[in-house]
């Protein structure tokens, strides 16, 4: 299964096809755009998610509400496009207007794409960076998402997210009993955090860096149940499926750092309080006493839960300008006032379990490999009846 999207973030549309869904699978509109709209409702954005209400439309893949086996179309149209047609050439421009829209981009923000992107591209208007840079994008990948978690609720996995840390305000209360419970808890928080205090003092940390004209970052958390153990392999670097969750954190625009189950605590600690000891019963099969590991060994599925954290910087577009050189002149200049958020933390928390859904679902089909769901769900459940009593 692959996915490719396509779009700029003020251009008319976003999109992405998908190739390699199953036949069989039940997928409507309804159920990508309660993804989209998880990802809009995070505390610290800025004026753009109010203007944006994304909507997925289907347009090839499905039909009656399920997939065909056919490549799937995904559309999300940008409301913002009506203010922006001349400056993304899509509308004619009077005479008088051309110095005022096709004015270029030439100061680069530190902490963006723009000034390598630029170099890289060779555009002396570094509005054709940002255009794909920026994280708008992140909609079509949730909506490719969507599916691939229709996919793994199909075999029996279930993904869920959460914010750990906002801009030094670490949540303590951490305690849920199933990821339904923890879905729910954070879906009832604007900074999707289970600890209501550390919440509240996130938001006005938040609310703090706004009125200072900066920004904040944060860490976020995935946790997923249910994975069969052995998905993934060690015979092959490029097969090691740890790898390609923690290569999927980082794709995050961002993102800046990963770590897996304990992750860098491992560093300080003897091996006797790191390594998750073994045992078998008859109901359970093979599981193990704690799971520091966060569910890999071996770049494979221990079946433990995976649990997997990734770092978020602060947003680089500041109201309190840092220094840089307009590529034009050559001379610094200190003043970039644009629309941005203050903190997409909260809002990353969706887009991480989004990626790790979307590798997971991939790895699901390759070991399992099916044109149908009703053979993929046999196949998965005859290696859990396996591996349970091996
Ligand atoms: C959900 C989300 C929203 C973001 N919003 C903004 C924003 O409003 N302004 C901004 O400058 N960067 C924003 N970013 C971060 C930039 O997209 C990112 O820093 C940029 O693409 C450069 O890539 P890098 O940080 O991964 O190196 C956002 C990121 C995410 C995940
Ligand atoms: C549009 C989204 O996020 C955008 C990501 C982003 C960036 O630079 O990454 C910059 C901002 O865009 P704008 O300049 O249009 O306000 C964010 O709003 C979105 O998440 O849907």
């Amino acid at each position: 299964m692959r996915y490719l999207t396509a779009g700029e973030s003020h251009g008319p549309q976003l999109t992405t096809i998908l190739e390699g869904v199953p036949a069989g699978l039940e997928l409507t509109e309804e159920m990508i755009n309660e993804e989209l709209q998880r990802r809009q409702k995070g505390y610290g954005r800025g004026r753009r998610m109010q203007i944006e209400k994304d909507q997925i439309q289907i347009t090839s893949g499905v039909r009656h509400g399920v997939t065909m086996g056919a490549p799937i179309a995904l559309i999300v149209q940008n409301n913002d496009f009506k203010h922006w047609r001349k400056i993304m050439g899509a509308a004619p421009i009077s005479p008088e207007e051309q110095e005022d829209v096709k004015r270029k981009i030439t100061r680069p923000r530190p902490g963006h794409a723009d000034l390598n992107g630029a170099i890289k591209y060779g555009h002396r208007d570094m509005r054709n960076v940002l255009e794909r840079s920026s994280a708008r994008e992140t909609t079509v990948r949730v909506a490719a998402a969507a599916v691939a978690k229709r996919i793994l609720a199909e075999v029996g996995v279930k993904v869920g997210g959460h914010v750990l840390e906002i801009g030094g305000i670490k949540a303590e209360k951490l305690q849920f009993s199933t990821l339904k419970e923890l879905q729910d808890r954070t879906e009832a928080s604007p900074v999707r955090c289970l600890d209501e205090e550390a919440g509240e003092k996130m938001m006005q940390a938040i609310d703090d860096a706004k009125k200072q004209g900066d920004s904040i970052g944060g860490i976020v958390e995935v946790i997923v149940e249910g994975m069969p153990i052995g998905v993934g392999s060690h015979v092959q670097y490029d097969k090691k499926l740890e790898a390609k969750l923690a290569a999927a954190i980082m794709s995050i625009n961002a993102f800046k750092g990963v770590e897996v189950g304990i992750g860098f605590e491992a560093a300080h600690r003897p091996g006797s309080q790191v390594h998750d000891e073994i045992q078998w019963t008859e109901e359970e099969g093979y599981t193990r006493r704690t799971n520091n590991a966060g569910g890999f060994e071996g770049g494979m599925t221990t079946g433990m839960p995976i649990v997997i954290r990734g770092v978020m910087k602060p947003i680089p577009t500041l109201y309190k300008p840092l220094e840089s050189v307009d590529i034009d002149t050559k001379e610094p200049f200190k003043a970039s006032i644009e629309r941005s958020d203050s903190c997409a933390v909260p809002a990353a928390s969706v887009v991480a379990e989004a990626v790790i859904a979307w590798e997971l679902a991939v790895a699901i089909l390759d070991q399992f490999s099916h044109d149908r769901m009703d053979s993929l769900k046999e196949s998965v459940d005859r290696h859990r009846k396996y591996a349970k009593e091996f």
